[in-house]
């Protein structure tokens, strides 16, 4: 999951578009970037590390024009290196830049077809790379002289035709304008919105709508899946269907985990849906253990307080601020190696000892992924001196990989993968281990937005909406575990 975030000014937008994905941060700690068009030149910068590392004034100063993308990454394809940090680029047709979230199934299949049939070089190991060639391909072959949208969207009906995966995608076309496109399962989040300014309309498309808030764009609607939309430099808008017939499955761990919860995603409020998910959490601590005697619901912070407060409420039981958050130590799960997700929840969590000290406490976190955070938080409630710990996560168990845009390769890694709810327990050491159920989670999504009837919980349910190759999770266990990450950068 990166953040992404494209505008159409009628004034400059590089500061817009760096306010924007400092917002959009949590989804990607590891590389920022932006493209402005400026006159007929596209200026870009980018580089690893977080947004506000990244960018310093000189840089900000020469990312000059009314028309960006920006990008920040959370590698799911490739290396970490700084050659793959995005926007990507290329000078034809057009000049386009381009970025991407999400992660493609089919990466190897449509790079062999760019260099064999398309004739086009791709010069890293990222998929949005190749997707970004994939789209500039079915771009140079539609009518060379007279670019309309309809030859636009023509070319993106080509892109939903070969890719296959995970895709929300923005791309500059110079001279033209900024396209939006999202998958045809709508599986990542995309959302469009407007700003009028005495100067004129501008159009926004970011990843999540809190981005369109802070720099005062209205909400107007989520991206359809499959749909494209074109805002072009002269004003106009154009959105079109460009792919039919699949079934709309957006990732519901963008509800448990990912997103902010003061984002809207598909109409179903981010905060609320994890307000649900502790009630029915709570529902089924009272139906299995009426009689639990827990003195407090303690959260993991950050992400698990909205769901652990709602189940606080619920179960009658005081909600207890009991881990104090190192607010300069970002998300643990999305750092890179296993070594440095270990020493940073230390780092990050540190326990107010009076909330723990003889009191039987629920501990609450959104999801139990690898088990990093939970085995350490556990030691840590006893060593408070804790009578009794229980621990509640308000996502079922992630027993499958991951293959659209999080990066969870490795079902070895999961701690839940093969192993049953009691055997989990005993090694993370719980006195309980409670989970919430799959149906009681995409309840607690769909209540939101009843016309939501799908939703992708591969990590869940193995079940690839998509559909996989024989052999493709295989082949990215090989390449993006843990321990194939670490060669690659000690080699
Ligand atoms: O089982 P694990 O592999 O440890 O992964 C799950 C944990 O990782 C995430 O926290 P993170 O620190 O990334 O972010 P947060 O501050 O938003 O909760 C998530 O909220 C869980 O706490
Ligand atoms: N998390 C993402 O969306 C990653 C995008 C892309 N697959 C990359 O690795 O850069
Ligand atoms: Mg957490």
């Amino acid at each position: 999951m990166c953040g992404i975030i494209g505008i159409v000014g009628v004034t400059e937008v590089a500061s817009s578009l760096y306010d924007g994905l400092t917002v959009l941060q949590h989804r990607g700690q590891d590389a920022a970037g932006i493209v402005t068009a400026d006159g007929d030149k596209l200026r870009l910068h980018k580089d690893n590390g977080l947004v506000r590392d990244v960018f310093t004034q000189a840089s900000m100063s020469r990312l000059r024009g009314r028309l960006g993308i920006g990008h920040c990454r959370y590698p799911t394809a490739g290396s970490d290196n700084a050659d793959e940090a995005q926007p990507f680029y290329v000078n034809s047709p057009y000049g386009i830049a381009f970025a991407h979230n999400g992660n493609l199934v089919n990466t190897a299949e449509l790079r062999r077809e760019m260099f064999e049939d398309d004739r086009r070089h791709i010069n890293t190991d990222s998929d949005s790379e190749v997707l970004l060639n994939v789209l500039a391909h079915e771009l140079q072959i539609q009518d060379r002289l007279a670019l309309s949208p309809d030859h636009i969207f023509k070319a993106v009906a080509g892109v939903h035709a070969r890719a296959r995966g995970g895709y929300a995608c923005l791309a500059l076309i110079q001279g033209y304008g900024l396209l939006a496109f999202r998958d045809p399962h709508g599986i990542r989040p995309l959302v469009m919105g407007e700003r009028v300014t005495p100067e004129g309309r501008e159009y926004a498309v970011a990843s999540e709508s809190v981005a369109l808030d802070v720099l005062g764009f209205r909400r107007l609607r989520d991206v359809a899946p499959g749909e494209a939309v074109l805002a072009t430099l002269d004003g106009g808008l154009h959105t079109r269907r460009c792919a039919e017939g699949a079934v709309h499955a957006p990732c519901i761990f963008e509800y448990v985990y990912l997103a902010r919860p003061d984002s809207m995603i598909e109409d179903v409020s981010v905060y609320k849906a994890r307000l649900r998910m502790g009630q029915k959490l709570a529902e089924k601590i009272l139906r299995l253990r009426p009689d639990h005697g827990i003195d407090a619901v303690i959260p993991i912070p950050d992400t698990s307080r909205t769901a652990a407060s709602a189940l606080a409420e619920a179960l009658g039981v005081p909600f207890r601020e009991g881990f104090v958050k190192n607010r300069y130590v970002g998300r643990t799960f999305i750092m890179p190696g296993q070594g440095e997700r270990v020493k940073s929840v230390r780092r990050k969590l540190n326990p107010v000892e009076l909330e723990f000290r003889k009191k039987n406490v629920l501990l609450v976190d959104d999801s139990i992924v690898r088990g990093t955070t939970s085995k350490q938080i556990i030691q840590m409630a006893r060593d408070a001196g804790a009578r009794q710990v229980f621990f509640a996560s308000a996502a079922p168990p992630v027993r499958y990989p991951n293959v659209y845009g999080i990066d969870m390769p490795a079902a070895a890694e999961l701690v839940a993968a093969g192993r049953t709810e009691k055997e989990i327990e005993q090694l993370l050491g719980a006195d309980w281990l409670i989970y919430q159920d799959l149906k009681d989670l995409i309840w607690a999504v769909q209540d939101g937005n009843e016309e939501l009837k799908q939703f992708d919980t591969s990590c869940f349910s193995g079940e690839y909406v998509t559909g996989l190759d024989q052999h493709y999770l295989q082949q990215i266990e090989m390449l993006r575990s843990d321990d194939a990450k670490a060669a690659r950068r000690s080699a």
